[in-house]
């Protein structure tokens, strides 16, 4: 990247609240990037695909894997420059104002800046069992992409949390048998589901640690668990066909630490704005659950007002006598050509 590679913004994260940024920025006809560590977009509604959201307005009911499909169509419409596997790792400004954004492959430069990082990146924590990363491309899962994928089966399931317990309960009906082993003596969650899994088939193991993993003949599947229960000593093999591990997730929040900048910073990591998703500096803006003000709603829907009230401030930053908001999209102009065609296929 050269200078000359200068966005209006530049959307660091590219969650629901970046999506809609960028939706939102190509509505006011700034020339917009996105820069996302993961290799997808769609934020942490990676973790919960098959869950079903209730409340975004004026939606029916939507799986997570929907809204993502549907939240990244949005967020392409005007064709923002995307940049996939990226990590931002430091915001900095230089004599010019301008924005320079230092990330793995270089620097990325830009007028404006809209931080859109939810918590952070989030890595699953994995098995602390030397050679486990092998079994990745098999049969040991770090996060459930589609709970058929069990059906007949027997899991493991290692953690005590929600999303482990929660994916217990699910897959008791699918699954033939559910196994889940816990380090502590009781579940870490909601007493309603550990309530509805000790009532459950689901068998469960207190104490206990999955300790190795014995490969099936060829080495590359897990055949068997080593499960040790730490109070007693014992030692189980268990055959399984599939493991999941929930111990929850590794965050990186470092971006705002590195940055010389003058953020003011709350609870030691949220951007302290305001309502109109300022940060204390000029040109720099965030949304989404990065964001906290007194206002704010940390729901899906409140990331949306907060990215349209940021990309409306960087508009009037990058030009001053720019209208404060957009105008509304049902009789907007840059859908005229878009909603001919859309009105052809509905009518048709
Ligand atoms: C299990 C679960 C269920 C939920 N259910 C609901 C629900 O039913 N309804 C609802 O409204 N909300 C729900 N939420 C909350 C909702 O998912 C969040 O409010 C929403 O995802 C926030 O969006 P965001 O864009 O601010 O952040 P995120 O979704 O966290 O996205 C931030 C993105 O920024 C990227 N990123 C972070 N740091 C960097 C960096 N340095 N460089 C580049 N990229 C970076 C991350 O990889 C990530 O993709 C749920 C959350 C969870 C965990």
């Amino acid at each position: 990247m050269t200078r000359d590679d200068l966005f209006d913004v530049t959307i660091i994260g590219g969650g629901p609240a970046g999506l809609f940024s960028a939706f939102y920025s190509g509505l006011r006809e700034m020339k917009t990037k996105i820069i996302e560590y993961q290799p997808q977009l769609g934020g942490k509604v990676h973790v919960y695909p098959e869950k079903m959201i209730w409340d975004i307005g004026g939606m029916p009911p939507v799986s997570g894997a929907d809204y993502i499909k549907q939240a990244v169509e949005q967020g392409l419409t005007f064709n923002p420059e995307v940049v996939l596997n990226e990590k931002v790792t430091s915001i900095n400004r230089n004599d010019d104002g301008i924005y320079e954004l230092q990330a793995d492959s270089g620097i990325h430069y830009s007028k404006t800046v809209i931080v859109a990082v939810g918590s952070g990146i989030l890595n699953p924590k994995k098995l602390p069992i030397p050679g486990s990363e092998k079994f990745e491309n098999t049969n040991l899962h770090y996060s459930v992409e589609s709970l058929q994928h069990f059906k007949g089966k027997t899991v493991m399931i290692s953690g005590g949390g929600s999303s482990a317990t929660d994916w217990a309960n699910e897959l008791e009906s699918i699954a033939d048998r559910v196994f889940i082993s816990c380090r502590k003596n009781n579940f870490d969650c909601h007493e309603s589901l550990a309530t509805r899994l000790k009532n459950s088939s689901v068998v469960c193991f207190f104490h206990s640690t999955i300790t190795d993993l014995v490969p099936d003949e060829d080495g590359n599947t897990i055949n068997k668990v080593e499960l040790s229960n730490h109070e007693t000593g014992a030692v189980n093999y268990l055959p399984v066909d599939d493991v999941i591990v929930n111990h929850g997730y590794e965050r990186d929040t470092t971006l705002l630490e590195n940055s010389e900048l003058d953020i003011e910073i709350a609870d030691n990591y949220f951007v302290s704005g305001n309502a109109n998703s300022e940060s204390s500096m000029d040109g720099l803006y965030a949304a989404g659950d990065i964001l906290m003000h007194n206002g704010k709603l940390n729901l899906i829907a409140g990331a949306f007002q907060d990215a349209a009230n940021a990309v409306n401030k960087a508009k009037q930053y990058v030009q001053p006598d720019a209208e404060k908001a957009a105008m509304v999209s049902s009789h907007n102009d840059v859908f005229k050509k878009r909603n001919e065609k859309l009105k052809k296929q509905m009518f048709e």
